[in-house]
């Protein structure tokens, strides 16, 4: 192991670098409190704010996985298409079966302009997670319970209001509805065998109302649907604690841009249409399986030095006081003082590790988890 390779792995540089990330982020959380009054009086320049302070959170999270832990992405994709991804709005349909599929989704909004504005279809529980959910309140993300009867209204309410949003963004739905596990797979595949669908190797049955609906009320606002399936090299199923000790991965992206036009209006016909979409899905992740690789020709677009530099400016901001901080700490030689940060650098660990918590498949919710009675019809 390379020196720096050690270095990426020891405990205290993950401890600043979390420290950087939660300070920051409630800062920016604070500062987006303070666009509230502005919403009244110009919605449009509060969205503008916001989507530049969402910026530089998320850019973090990104900057991590670009530059700490050099992972490389490449996405393959019709040519024609490549000249208009991140100049249009768009739909993004995306597997949910890693720990960091989200974070691979951020790095190609990053490489393409629209991560600060970019949205998603999210479970009601994140809204509460603190940096990243209370971000997402003021980025009018799209929440729901999963509970068709309690979501509807809801979601059709907040995605109206996407309609005239200032910035180019991506809305991102995982239509599954859950990250997979053997145990979720083995019941929805119970589910797809009594609607007479044919059954999915890599994807859990998606569910198709939170599609129907998004399609719906994003028509004339989002252009295309981005089909996306991702997969990484050599089998690898990479964590956030693994970007975090600077392990170096390689996601593959396959994308497939749909014109909206295509996809069908009435509700039945759209759920067909998007279980077909789903048994393309799972061949392209066969042919990965099989051959290493998607179909079609790739591209890598380049990583863009921004969120370096963010993560720079936030690192210098925060990390001064720190140092003096700890050095008057150290120079009092106060029991209590040094006791009391003690103290608090648990509470940042305990938060953070915490936090990282929500990103693993392992502790996921339960939701699809249980047997649903079957009635054949
Ligand atoms: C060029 C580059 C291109 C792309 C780059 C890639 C990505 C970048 C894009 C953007 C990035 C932006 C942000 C990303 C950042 C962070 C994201 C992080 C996380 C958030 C993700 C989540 O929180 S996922 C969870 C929440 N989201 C969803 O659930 C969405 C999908 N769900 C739905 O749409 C649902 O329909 C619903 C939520 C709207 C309603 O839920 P409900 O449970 O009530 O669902 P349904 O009514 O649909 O379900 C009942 C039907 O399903 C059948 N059923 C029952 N059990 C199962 C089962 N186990 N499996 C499957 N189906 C089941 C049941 O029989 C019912 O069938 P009916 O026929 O009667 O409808
Ligand atoms: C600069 C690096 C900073 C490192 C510290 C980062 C700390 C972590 C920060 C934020 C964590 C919250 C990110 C929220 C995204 C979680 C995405 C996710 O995958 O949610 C799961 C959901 O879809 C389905 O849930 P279930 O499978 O049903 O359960």
């Amino acid at each position: 192991m390379g020196l720096l390779q050690l270095l990426k792995s020891q405990f205290l540089c993950h401890l600043i670098i979390c420290y950087v990330f939660l300070v920051s982020g409630l800062i920016i959380n604070l500062l987006q409190l303070c666009t509230l009054p502005l919403w009244t009086v110009s919605k449009q320049l509060a969205r503008r704010i916001n989507i530049r302070l969402a910026y530089c959170i998320t850019s973090q999270m990104v900057a991590a996985l670009e530059w700490w832990s050099g992972t490389e992405c490449t996405l393959y994709t019709d040519p024609k298409s490549y000249p208009l991804y991140g100049k249009e709005n768009a739909i993004v349909v995306l597997n949910h079966t890693f720990d960091i599929d989200f974070l691979c989704g951020w790095t190609f909004c990053e490489r393409f302009g629209v991560l600060g504005s970019s949205k998603v279809l999210a479970k009601k529980e994140l809204s509460y997670v603190p940096v990243i959910g209370w971000m997402w309140y003021f980025l009018e993300i799209v929440f729901c319970k999963r509970k068709w009867e309690e979501d509807r209204s809801m979601v059709t309410k907040s995605l109206q209001k996407l309609q005239d949003y200032p910035e180019n963004f991506w809305f991102l739905l995982y239509c599954e509805g859950t990250r997979f596990t053997p145990k979720k797979h083995k019941i929805s595949m119970q589910v797809a065998e009594s609607k007479g669908l044919a059954k999915l190797k890599y994807h859990l049955l998606p569910r198709t109302k939170g599609f129907w609906v998004t399609a719906q009320n994003l028509r004339g606002t989002a252009a295309a649907v981005y089909d996306s399936t991702l997969n990484f090299r050599n089998d690898e199923a990479p964590t956030l604690r693994g970007i975090l000790n600077g392990k170096k991965y390689h996601a593959d992206l396959y994308v497939r841009r749909i014109p909206l036009e295509l996809v069908p209006e009435d509700e039945a016909e759209c759920a067909a249409w998007l279980h077909k979409l789903y048994q393309e899905k799972d061949d392209f992740q066969e042919h990965y399986t099989q051959t290493g690789r998607f179909p079609g020709p790739t591209v890598s677009p380049p990583r863009r030095p921004w969120s370096l530099i963010n993560w720079l400016f936030w690192s210098c901001l925060l990390l001064y006081p720190l140092g003096l901080l700890l050095t008057q700490l150290i120079s009092s030689g106060s029991l209590l003082t040094i006791v009391a940060s003690l103290a608090v650098c648990s509470a940042v660990s305990f938060g953070v590790r915490w936090m990282i918590g929500q990103t693993e498949i392992h502790r996921g919710s339960s939701y699809g988890n249980k047997e649903v009675p079957l009635n054949n019809n």
